[in-house]
């Protein structure tokens, strides 16, 4: 029937299309489209959805990438991770690539990008806390998803990422639980004071889209006991009140449509300690013409890192000695210019916190909230050692670091390092 349905309208057309030719030689656009149709090879569905994608990455190099104003105007690329603490059990981490892949094929992911950390496949090698993965599996969710085991732990490793994963896949969770630990790591070692937050922030299309994602977190943060989490919903049509007294409190992750961001910034809430960002459906974003809402947003994130290495004549063991475990000794006895004192909580090795007042009148103080070292030493081949340093400077309110400040940032790590060293080279007994 169907077929002869469409039979019957080809050989319309096909009549049309001889009458039209006695009048005039041009066909018309009508013609011309069934001859098309007529000639096109048939394609399946999946073939069109191929051909899809193909255009659209043909186009993406048309594109600006979707970076902050700040970062694409000084052409800013970021190579070191955040620091997050989290590391995947130590089989994990012994796995080979041939073993990585294997799992890939296996699970039908395809990784782009340098040092992709290792996919894992069950929840707990992913080192989420008892009540999380209790939280998950009364949700009936106990076998993580292809994004899960590749997503998961590439944003547990503090490392950035473009997810693509069919809809109904299991996305939301990849960008709410590492959101969450995050949230709850900070709130253990310093909580939130009122006023301050988020830590995290997820942009969604709609607002619709945004309630949801905001379910999902505080379905998730309610199964911890204790600390509190406080999420926020900030779009359109929801009272602002209630919206202000959640950011009076001090809030950990918000959750927003373009424009309720932006008229949560203009009153009281401010990006200075927001180090996690998820565009959900970053295309459909720019698609409804976010893109530059979304840039500068990105610029109001107000976080510089930076990344030293300096090579050094001595071994690990006894350059970390003197310039991290005792670093309150020693510093700011040969750099008082810069470091007043250190105060110390711990013994001054791992775990412990040091607190560094610098001097009155050093101009960047009033303007930054905090400034976080994350140093790391290794073996070189020469017997010395190989110091990596990560700073991250956290800028308070609209305040942004000139470019001469980060290197006079640079510049203070390196002379301490030498000034260290220079101790060292005088005293062969020291720290040995
Ligand atoms: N590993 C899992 N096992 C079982 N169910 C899961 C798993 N992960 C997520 N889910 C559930 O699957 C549903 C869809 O997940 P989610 O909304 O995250 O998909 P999505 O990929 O974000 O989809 P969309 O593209 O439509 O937003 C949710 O109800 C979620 O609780």
């Amino acid at each position: 029937m169907e077929a002869q349905k469409r039979k019957g309208k080809s050989s319309v057309l096909e009549e049309e299309e001889e009458k039209l030719n006695l009048v005039d030689a041009k066909p018309s656009l009508l013609v011309k489209a069934t001859q098309l149709k007529k000639e096109q090879p048939e394609i399946s569905p999946t073939e069109q959805v191929v051909l899809q994608e193909k255009e659209m990455i043909e186009h993406l190099s048309d594109r600006k990438t979707l970076m902050s104003v700040r970062e694409l105007a000084k052409g800013i690329t970021y190579t070191e991770p955040l620091l997050t603490g989290w590391k995947p059990p130590l089989a994990i981490r012994r796995m080979s690539k041939k073993a990585c892949d294997a799992i890939r094929k296996q699970w039908h992911i395809i990784v782009d990008g340098e040092d992709v950390p290792p996919p894992i496949k069950n929840f707990k090698d992913m080192r989420f806390p008892e009540p999380v993965l209790k939280k998950l599996k009364a949700k009936g969710i106990v076998q993580s998803t292809p994004i899960q085991v590749q997503g998961l732990p590439v944003i547990l490793s503090g490392r950035g990422m473009i997810g693509i994963a069919f809809t109904g896949s299991g996305k939301t969770l990849v960008f709410v639980l590492p959101l969450i630990m995050v949230a709850l790591q900070e709130e253990i070692m310093m909580p939130i004071a009122p006023g301050e937050g988020p830590l995290g922030l997820i942009v969604c299309p709609s607002r619709e889209l945004a309630r949801q994602t905001y379910e999902v977190i505080e379905n998730h943060s309610r199964s911890m006991v204790t600390p509190e989490l406080r999420p926020l919903l900030c779009i359109g049509g929801v009272d602002m009140k209630s919206q202000l007294d959640v950011v009076k409190k001090g809030v950990h992750i918000v959750v927003a449509t373009p424009g309720g961001l932006k008229d949560m910034l203009a009153k009281k809430m401010n990006l200075d300690n927001c180090r996690y960002l998820t565009l959900d459906e970053a295309d459909r974003l720019v698609d409804l013409g976010f893109e530059d809402d979304t840039r500068e947003n990105q610029n109001i994130m107000a976080i510089t890192t930076f990344t030293e290495k300096n090579t050094s004549p001595f071994p690990p063991k006894r350059i970390s000695k003197a310039s991290i475990v005792d670093s309150h000794n020693l510093i700011p006895k040969f750099m008082p210019q810069a470091i007043k004192s250190i105060e110390v909580q711990g013994d001054g090795g791992a775990g412990s916190i040091k607190t560094i007042n610098f001097p009155d009148g050093d101009g960047l103080v009033d303007n930054l909230e905090k400034i976080t070292y994350d140093v790391k030493f290794e073996q070189s081949a020469d017997g010395g050692s190989i110091s990596k340093v990560t700073s991250t400077y956290y800028t308070v309110g609209d305040f942004k670091l000139k470019e001469e400040e980060i290197k006079a940032g640079k510049e203070k790590v390196l002379a301490m390092f030498k000034a260290v060293e220079a101790y060292l080279l005088q005293n062969p007994e020291a720290y040995a």
